[in-house]
């Protein structure tokens, strides 16, 4: 039977929801009200399906979002989600041939990269993408951590405050903190007005019931916003009475170390938990540093996070900045022909210039290393040891080494 690949349409959307479920090895039930939600929130023109004798087999999603790069820039990005194909139909290039469809959208649209989070690391590769920002996730045996027990908030360090706050403060303080982080975090992307909705309980996200936590703000000592946590905490207690429970953060943004600090203080000093769960967060996280004991956080979880993919190089390679000065020609191989070619990068403190050249190259990589690089998180010198960058000047791997890298980790807080 011949395979439609094609957008949806509005009457489509269940039987789409119902094949993502069922690519997701999820329940495939529910999808009628699921959709119901999800279709105000949904760009039909990008949301792509292929369809079997009138049957979704295949889903695939993108939607428009802001990239905040190395220096406090965004770029506008093509997100990528919802990607599944039904088990009876895998391995025939159905994948390949939405990931296509869509990246060329990307590109007339005028996106600057395209992002996702891929569920296995071999899969997106070979469209041309890299895993750009990493994430760690520690585990705090609290007791051990030395943490002064009888720490009562930050008010008598810093001037600053922590207080329990509801789910409709955050929905009014909460964007405004996460521009500031997104100004100052390479990583980030943005949230919508929905973002919010759904991670504070005022829309049901999905059909598993919405379980609050709880919140908290730290204020500094002018009583302005500079960070939240979010918490939840299990009932567990062990034999003779003993309270053993483990605290796992859902969230926490914080703009200044003060507020960083005080807001894992505080998740660290509850009665009862003698377990705390980070979260995702950056892998270089201050969090360790910030116990007397660094060795009370054992990292639980380490992996790639968001992969990027260059769409436009010229506009991708100006919209950030460089640690130091410095000129490069790159020599860009693109198999899927969107952004391949000879650039040549001028890079200095008040910005950096990029073109088409037809100068003879420093470096030649490929467009899936230059995602790699493009957040700062990955070292050229490592790629050029795997063979991944080919060095054809001498010292050009030890000049990209000192422009791309960024001072601190790329970080996306955010899955999607
Ligand atoms: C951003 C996100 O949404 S991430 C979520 C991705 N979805 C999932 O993981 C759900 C479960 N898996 C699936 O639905 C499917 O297996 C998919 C979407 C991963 C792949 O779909 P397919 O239509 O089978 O992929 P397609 O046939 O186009 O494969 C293209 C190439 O990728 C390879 N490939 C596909 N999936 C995988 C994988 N999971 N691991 C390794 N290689 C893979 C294929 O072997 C093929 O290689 P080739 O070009 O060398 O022959």
């Amino acid at each position: 039977m011949a395979l439609d690949v094609r957008t949806i349409t509005a009457a489509e959307f269940p039987d789409w929801l119902r094949a993502k479920h069922t690519g997701f090895l999820q329940a495939p039930t529910g999808v009628e009200q699921e959709a119901e939600r999800r279709l105000p929130h949904t760009d039909l023109a990008r949301t792509q399906g292929v369809f079997e004798g009138g049957r979704c087999v295949a889903t695939f999603r993108s939607f428009a979002q802001e990239l905040t790069v190395v220096g406090g820039a965004t770029v506008p990005a093509d997100a990528i989600s919802n990607v599944t194909v039904t088990p009876t139909h895998r391995r025939r290039g159905l994948l390949s041939r939405m990931t296509a469809t869509d990246l060329a959208a990307a590109k007339e649209r005028g996106e600057v990269v395209a992002t996702l989070i891929a569920a296995e690391y071999p899969i997106y590769g070979r469209y041309g993408f890299g895993p750009a920002a990493w994430t760690t996730e520690w585990e705090i045996d609290v007791p051990r951590a030395g943490l002064d027990p009888r720490w009562a908030g930050p008010s008598a360090s810093d001037g600053g405050r922590i207080d329990l706050v509801s789910a409709a403060d955050v929905r009014k303080l909460g964007p405004a903190l996460h521009d500031r982080l997104r100004a100052r975090q390479h990583g980030v992307i943005n949230r919508d007005a929905r973002w919010w909705d759904v991670n504070t309980g005022a829309v049901q996200p999905g059909p598993e019931p919405w379980k609050e936590p709880f919140f908290a703000v730290y204020s500094n000592a002018s009583g302005e916003a500079d960070g939240l946590v979010a918490y939840r905490s299990d009932t567990h207690w062990g034999d003779a009475k003993q309270p053993l429970q483990t605290l796992t953060v859902a969230g926490q943004i914080a703009v200044t170390p003060a507020a960083e600090r005080a807001l894992w203080h505080f998740v660290c000093s509850f009665d009862w938990v003698t377990t705390v769960r980070s979260g995702y967060r950056a892998p270089d996280d201050l969090l360790p540093l910030f116990l007397p004991d660094p060795r009370a956080a054992r990292i639980v979880t380490q992996a790639d996070w968001l992969w990027v993919r260059v769409l436009d190089v010229v506009r991708a390679l100006e919209a950030r900045a460089y640690a130091v000065p410095g000129t490069l020609v790159l020599d860009v191989h693109d198999a899927a022909g969107l952004s391949g070619g000879r650039y040549r990068l001028e890079a200095s403190p008040s910005g950096a210039s990029c073109a088409r050249t037809t100068d003879a190259a420093d470096l030649a990589l490929d467009v899936r290393e230059l995602g790699t690089l493009y957040l700062g998180d990955e070292s050229p010198a490592r790629l050029a040891a795997l063979g991944r960058v080919e060095e054809l000047t001498p010292g050009a791997v030890a000049v990209a080494e000192g422009m791309f890298r960024a001072a601190r980790r790329a970080w996306c807080p955010d899955m999607f």
